[in-house]
């Protein structure tokens, strides 16, 4: 079984990922995969820099992360260009790693951030799992992390689906309001229904 687990930006995906790593779930995640994809020297940070402009790149060769993304969530065709160079590249992968993953273990999870908006992954999944928190905590958690300003993250949300539409179409939801060991509660929980999957009941 392949559970498909989502959520806005800074609504813990990461976090719940490492539980589910922790309980030895294999877990592919489609940020990492990206970011390996945009590393220094890897042909899509070229591409980047032709469509979206060279002050995308630092002045080692590198890819200006903060400016794509103050660049890319102000401008949806400059969006629409990164997303066009990357999310083949990070599909492609994504799938070579399910298949290396196989039937190694019960079940596995793939982090997917954008999967109810992008349609691609909905054939790959089993079930959703939506990681869903209060937008107020999402904008805190991810100021904190990111050094990112309220307008910044307020930004990227407005480029999501919004948390009411998430929370329709998941099949499972995890509240992560509360501290790191409610939501590692709730994830040996769900951890536990994955494994058993007769009582995975809608
Ligand atoms: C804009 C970039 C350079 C910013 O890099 P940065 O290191 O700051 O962020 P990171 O990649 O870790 O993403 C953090 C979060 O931003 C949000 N996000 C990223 N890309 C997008 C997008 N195209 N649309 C909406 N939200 C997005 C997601 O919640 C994601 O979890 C980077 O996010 C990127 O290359 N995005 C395009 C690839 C993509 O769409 N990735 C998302 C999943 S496939
Ligand atoms: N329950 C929690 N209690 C306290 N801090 C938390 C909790 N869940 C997540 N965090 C923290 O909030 C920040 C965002 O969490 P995380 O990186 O897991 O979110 P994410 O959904 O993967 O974010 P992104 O969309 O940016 O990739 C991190 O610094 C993380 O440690």
């Amino acid at each position: 079984m392949i559970v498909g687990l989502t959520g806005g930006i800074g609504s813990g995906k990461s976090a719940a990922a490492a539980q589910f790593a922790a309980l030895g779930t294999p877990v592919i995640d489609v940020d990492v995969i990206s970011h390996q994809l945009t590393a220094a020297g890897q042909p899509a940070v070229l591409a980047i820099a032709r469509e979206l402009g060279n002050d995308m790149l630092n002045a080692d060769g590198s890819l200006n992360r903060a400016a794509v993304r103050s660049k890319v969530f102000e401008d949806a065709v400059a969006r629409q260009q990164l997303e066009g160079i990357l999310h083949p590249a990070i599909y492609e992968e994504a799938q070579r790693q399910l298949q290396e993953v196989g039937n190694t273990a019960p079940y596995c999870i793939i982090v997917v951030p954008l999967l109810f908006e992008s349609e691609r992954y909905q054939p790959l999944i089993d079930r959703s799992l939506l990681i869903d928190c209060e937008e107020s905590v999402q904008i805190a958690r991810t100021m904190q992390r990111s050094q990112m300003s309220e307008m910044e993250v307020k930004n990227i949300m407005a480029a999501q689906l919004s948390r009411e539409t998430r929370r329709q179409l998941a099949n499972d939801i995890i509240s992560n309001n509360g501290s790191l060991d409610e939501l590692q509660k709730n994830v040996i929980a769900f951890h536990q229904k994955y494994i058993n999957p007769c009582i995975v009941s809608n």
